[in-house]
């Protein structure tokens, strides 16, 4: 992957970082941010599916620690998001990364590479509420991550490693944190208010 140079880092405004526990909406928000926004919707755990689905070695070492609920090497995340931004860094308006980082080292390493974020969105939700969506949302997803044992290890991961990212960023002032419990539309709302707070 070649570095992202001085000409790429000027074109990539806007990146918003979508840091929350799993099942407390980020899929659902992000669809709507792209509709109304037009940003760029990167998820990691998507990029890391698709590498999975593509059957390559690599694709077999990360099926392996996506089922379990760990988080993958970091290098491996970067390198994918960074391949996916360049590719997209001349037409894109700003991009959504959702998933991204999953601890504090992901955010440092994310900067030297890339560039800073403009804000980061946090949906805050109940653990019980994570769990009850992503039991639900497994009996359909056909995602081998999404069954009791480990989505147990997924919030406790997220509770240990992910949870310090959002202190990490709120000393910068750019938190933005989003109450989980209304309808998809009100959380949408408050998604949109922080947004434009950025115009
Ligand atoms: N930034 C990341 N760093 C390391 N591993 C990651 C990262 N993003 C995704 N993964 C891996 O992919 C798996 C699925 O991630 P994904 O973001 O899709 O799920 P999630 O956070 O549990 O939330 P949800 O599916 O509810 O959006 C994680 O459990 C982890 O193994
Ligand atoms: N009741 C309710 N359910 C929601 C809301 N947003 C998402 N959901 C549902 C849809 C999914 O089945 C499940 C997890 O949502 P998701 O968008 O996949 O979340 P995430 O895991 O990407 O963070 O919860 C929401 O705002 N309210
Ligand atoms: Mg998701």
């Amino acid at each position: 992957i070649p570095p992202l140079d001085r000409c790429h880092c000027n074109k990539i405004i806007n990146v918003i970082h979508f840091t929350c526990g799993p099942g407390s909406g980020k899929g659902t928000q992000c669809e709507k941010v792209v509709a109304k926004y037009g940003f760029t919707h990167l998820s990691s755990g998507d990029l890391l599916r698709a590498e999975v689905s593509s059957g390559s070695e690599r694709g077999k070492q990360l099926a392996a620690i996506m089922e379990k609920g760990e988080l993958v090497p970091l290098d491996t995340v970067l390198d994918m998001i960074k391949e996916a931004m360049i590719a997209k860094a001349d037409t894109s308006k700003g991009f959504l990364i959702d998933g991204y980082p999953r601890e504090v080292r992901q955010g440092e390493e994310f900067e030297k590479k890339i560039g800073a974020p403009s804000l980061l969105l946090y949906i805050d939700a109940k653990a019980e509420t994570m769990v009850k969506r992503l039991m639900k949302r497994g009996e359909t997803s056909g995602r081998t991550d999404d069954n009791e044992e480990t989505i147990k290890k997924r919030l406790d991961l997220y509770y240990k490693a992910t949870e310090p990212v959002i202190a990490f960023y709120e000393g910068r002032g750019i938190v933005r944190k989003i109450d989980s419990e209304g309808s998809v539309d009100q959380v949408f709302s408050q998604v949109a208010k922080a947004i434009d707070s950025l115009k």
